[in-house]
């Protein structure tokens, strides 16, 4: 079977920084991915680069078989994504960004205009409809975005951090929202720090450790007996060493 997202020998150099080093990873069709490693590991890198958004040094990314480079119309169909500090038209309201975007994508009125309602009711936005994107919360942000991402009714959803900054309330829609999702078929991709998160909602992991793959496969066979968090840190080998210095304190 074809996979949701396939990326190979992805690569991405900033001066003498290797964020990406040849990454592959097979993000395989009906799973919920979860893709962890620490600040500046290279997620948002890897993940901007499988989706169009940054140009790679090297390697390949497809959505469904459909090369993100070669075939962007065809690719950019597919995939809602919700990138990392994402630019937003602020001077909208979420209604109007809704609709803007969802026009763009090629939806009739109608169809955006009710896909734009139910989104805003049930990511608890429908009291900020009428509020500008500049005046939204950061967690509100994070939301409109992800409407943005499921506006067109994607089959992979790409999205960088879902949770960052979001109540614990909007989590639980957001949660019961993505599993629905995957549930009705779709392929989910996310990036999270959050172990329990990941453990809760994804059934299958990638580790990227200093632009690489420090593991991937199902959850089980990641984590093996242990826990997804205990094995982190021994595969990114980060040393705890929090009580380390600070003696000043
Ligand atoms: N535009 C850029 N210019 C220069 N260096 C960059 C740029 N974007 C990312 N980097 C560097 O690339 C590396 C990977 O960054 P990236 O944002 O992909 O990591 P991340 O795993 O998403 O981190 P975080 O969890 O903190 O969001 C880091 O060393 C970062 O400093």
């Amino acid at each position: 079977m074809t996979a949701a997202l396939d990326i190979k020998g992805l690569a991405k150099t900033y001066g003498d920084n290797v964020a990406v080093d040849h990454v592959h990873l097979t993000v395989p069709q009906g799973s919920f991915y979860g893709l962890v490693g620490q600040n500046g590991a290279g997620k948002t890198t890897t993940l901007s680069m499988a989706v169009g958004l940054l140009r790679p040094d090297a390697g390949t990314a497809s959505i469904f078989g459909a090369d993100v480079w070669a075939d962007p119309a065809k690719a950019k169909q597919l995939v809602g994504v919700l990138p990392d500090g994402m630019a937003l038209p602020e001077r909208l309201t979420g209604r109007e960004m809704l609709t803007y975007l969802g026009l763009l994508r090629g939806l009739s009125k109608d169809v955006v205009a009710e896909r734009a309602g139910e989104l805003l009711s049930v990511l608890e936005l429908d009291g900020a409809e009428k509020t500008l994107v500049i005046e939204y919360s950061t967690g509100m942000r994070k939301k409109i975005g992800l409407a943005t991402a499921l506006l067109h009714a994607p089959r992979l959803l790409v999205l960088d951090e879902p949770f960052e900054a979001v109540d614990p309330v909007s989590a639980a829609t957001i949660k019961g929202i993505l599993r629905e999702f995957v549930a009705g078929g779709g392929s989910i991709v996310l990036s999270s720090h959050v172990m329990a998160l990941v453990e809760q909602l994804c059934d299958h992991v990638g580790v990227i450790d200093k632009g690489r793959v420090a593991a991937a496969g199902t959850l089980d066979e990641v984590r093996g007996a242990a826990t997804l968090e205990d094995r982190f840190v021994e595969l990114v080998g980060a040393a705890t060493t929090a009580t380390k210095g600070l003696s000043w304190l």
